[in-house]
């Protein structure tokens, strides 16, 4: 029986890559059938069941599905096995947790049994001791004291630099053709250089942007130690560049008084007096830069091909955002943006800037009646359960409304929409990130109208964090 997901319409979005002859072998990929098995014996009398599943192609398990077909693949693992089951990639075993109760139960993490060490294997080389990474007490103490940088008034003073980086970067972009993903991911970098450092990022800006992104996509390397050439290895020497600069930078912000990020974590402090080290701050740092840059680059970037693709919802927030001024707006003003913000509400249902959450067992446990022991590599899948008809009306339909307070969409379930994450490590910057994307859209919407020819379908790469693979390409006026 063929794959119910791959109908022609699909066709198109599922095809991640522009390898020629991809779609067959994305078409063989998806239809075929793998033998069923247990993850594991389930310990006797514990009235458990075991995770089912299957491995996928010898040596390299469901690697190529993964980064090839992204959303599709997860969609089909859902629906053959249900929302816990197990499968081999990227070198390792893993149980997939699908849909809002198996999440649910990760997520709350009553038993303290699910850590954060599931994200070592993928990206702790590049980004060790960032706060996502770190577990239980010490994670809780580094998040109080993290949490001081981003207090309403600090958030306040990271938007004034927002606001003008953009309204800079925005108005510079000429009228014609123009690839949207790599214009914004060069002006959150802009953003990120003056909101995180105060300064201008010069010439080392091109530097850093690649240490960036070769410490991101080296997560999903498949092969995973340095050899000359590979991913693994540009992301070491990503991750050292970093380092040398925040290192050296540590002086000046610990005496200066400024109102960016870099400074705030150089000054935070508890009530008993304790602060971030050196090493602190600059794992923080690098960590931070990465969890802000990708992840609003994605979302505008989702934002701005829908609105080409719904010219009524680009006119609709225009108007909106042309209401409220010319700028530079502040937190209540952007809080006021409704229409925009379910529009930012539905790119990230549509595409999840961090399509999966990693998580290892500590322990023994159990997911919704299914027995995962000790030392299991546990993988969420928000992007997938943000697409489940069962959760979402017509899901692969772009329709702000559904956040609607009459709608209420996203309240179906705790964990229906979760781009953010959840618990204790629910994402820090969520209303900073929010803020950040209103105020660039804002700019853009107040700047410029685009477009997209209408049989145009964005193509999303999934080898890393989504991005378009051909950079989407919009015709923009003033
Ligand atoms: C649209 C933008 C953003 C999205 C979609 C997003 C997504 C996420 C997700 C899914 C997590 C949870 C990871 C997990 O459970 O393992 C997370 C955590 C985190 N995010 Fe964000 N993020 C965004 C913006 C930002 C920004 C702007 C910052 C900082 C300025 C930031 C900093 C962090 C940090 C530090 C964590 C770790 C929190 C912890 O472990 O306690 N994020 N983010």
């Amino acid at each position: 029986m063929r794959w119910r997901y791959w109908t022609k319409q699909r066709r198109q979005a599922v095809t991640t890559t522009h390898v020629p002859g991809a779609t067959r072998f994305d078409e063989w990929l998806l239809n075929k059938s793998w033998r069923s098995s247990e993850l594991t014996n389930v310990p006797n009398g514990s009235g458990l069941k075991a995770v089912p599943g299957d491995g996928g192609i010898p040596l390299v398990g469901h690697s190529l599905e993964a980064l090839r077909l992204g959303l599709d693949f997860g969609l089909k693992r859902y629906e053959t096995y249900g929302p816990v089951s197990w499968m081999n990639a990227f070198g390792v075993r893993m149980v997939m947790v699908t849909g809002g109760d198996a999440t649910q139960v990760v997520m709350t993490n009553k038993d303290k049994v699910f850590s954060q060490k599931g994200w070592e294997y993928f990206i702790g080389p590049f980004f060790r001791r960032g706060l996502m990474l770190l577990d239980f007490d010490e994670h809780m103490f580094h998040r109080r004291l993290m949490q001081q940088a981003f207090t309403r008034q600090r958030l306040t003073g990271y938007l004034g630099h927002v606001a003008s980086a953009a309204a800079g970067g925005v108005k510079s972009w000429q009228p014609g053709k123009l690839l949207m993903y790599p214009a914004l991911k060069q002006l959150t970098l802009d953003i990120a250089g003056s909101v995180f450092m105060a300064a201008a990022l010069g010439k080392e800006k091109d530097a850093l942007n690649k240490a960036f992104v070769d410490t991101v996509r080296a997560g999903t390397s498949l092969i995973r130690f340095p050899v000359p050439g590979g991913r693994w290895n540009a992301g070491l020497r990503g991750r050292q560049v970093l380092e040398d600069f925040f290192r050296r930078t540590i002086p000046a912000k610990r005496a200066s008084d400024s109102d960016d990020l870099f400074a705030g974590l150089c000054h935070a402090r508890t009530d008993d007096g304790s602060a971030f080290s050196d090493d602190d701050v600059v794992n923080h740092m690098i960590f931070l830069m990465m969890a802000a840059h990708d992840t609003t680059t994605i979302t505008t970037t989702t934002a701005t091909y829908y609105l080409a693709k719904h010219p009524e919802w680009q006119d609709r927030v225009r108007e909106e955002c042309v209401k409220a001024g010319p700028g530079p707006l502040d937190i209540d003003a952007l809080e006021g943006l409704t229409n925009l913000e379910m529009v930012i509400k539905e790119s990230l249902r549509l595409v999840a800037p961090v399509p999966s959450l990693a998580r290892r067992t500590v322990r023994d446990t159990e997911i919704l009646g299914h027995y995962v022991p000790a030392n299991t590599m546990v993988s969420l899948t928000p992007w997938v359960t943000q697409m489940l008809p069962e959760l979402w009306p017509n899901p692969a339909r772009f329709d702000p409304e559904r956040f609607s307070s009459e709608r209420k969409e996203d309240k179906v379930h705790r964990y229906a929409w979760l781009p953010f994450g959840g618990g204790a490590h629910k994402c820090i910057g969520l209303h900073f990130g929010m803020l950040e994307v209103k105020t660039l859209l804002h700019q853009l919407l107040t700047h410029h109208q685009w477009s997209v020819p209408e049989d145009y379908e964005v193509r999303w790469d999934t080898t890393a964090l989504p991005a378009p693979s051909d950079g989407l390409p919009i015709a923009l006026k003033r």
